[in-house]
């Protein structure tokens, strides 16, 4: 299994990209925001635990997150690779992962990351909002908060990864078949 997690700042990218990537490298992508949302809409029970926390453009708790991406995961068993968008979001959620994969005889092989200027990223995430329906992104308050979270939480996993010579970054500027380029590039070279 080649699994890839796809690391950046909320409006990075990440969802666009990992479109174009699963096709390209027959992965199965896995967006814990796409699958809480899809929990959201439908109401489930994951849902009306996840839903004041997304609202507010807070993390939702570790535990609660990594017991659905698991979920998630194992829903896969033949696949070539995952490819993860959105998850792991802090420490804890990296150490659960790499426990979970070293038990499925697997590991992360790199972490990608798409960097942007954060007032381009609130921009795009606004624009976003005004279409998506999403709440969290119609909200200045919300987007800044979720990069806060951002900054105190997910921002150590660059290190985390770093220390385990498993982080890539990569421009994230520029046009969307661009920056498949680029991303290329890093899994070509794995
Ligand atoms: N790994 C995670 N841990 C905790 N909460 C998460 C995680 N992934 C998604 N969420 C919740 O879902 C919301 C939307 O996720 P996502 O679409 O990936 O956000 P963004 O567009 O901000 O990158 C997040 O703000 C958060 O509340």
């Amino acid at each position: 299994m080649t699994n890839i997690v796809l690391f950046g700042k909320p409006g990075a990218g990440k969802g666009t990209q990992a479109e174009f990537l699963k096709e390209k490298y027959k992965l199965t992508h896995i967006s814990t925001g796409d699958v809480f949302r899809f929990n959201l809409k439908n109401d489930t029970e994951l849902g009306k635990q996840a839903r004041v926390f997304m609202d507010a453009g807070d993390l939702v708790p570790d535990e609660l997150t990594t017991k659905m991406l698991i979920d998630e995961v194992n829903k896969h068993p033949d696949t070539n690779g995952i490819l993860f968008d959105g998850y792991p979001r802090t420490i804890s959620q990296a150490e659960a992962l790499d426990a979970f994969l070293t038990s499925i005889g697997s590991q992360v092989a790199a972490t990608i990351a798409l960097e942007a200027d954060d007032e381009i990223l609130v921009q795009r995430l606004l624009e976003r909002g005004k279409t998506s329906g999403r709440i969290d992104d119609q909200d200045e308050e919300k987007i800044r908060n979720r990069y806060q979270e951002y900054n105190e939480k997910t921002a150590p996993l660059m290190n985390y990864y770093q220390e385990q010579g498993k982080f890539h970054a990569v421009n994230g500027i520029g046009s969307i078949a661009e920056i498949t380029e680029r991303v290329s590039n890093v899994i070509d070279n794995l």
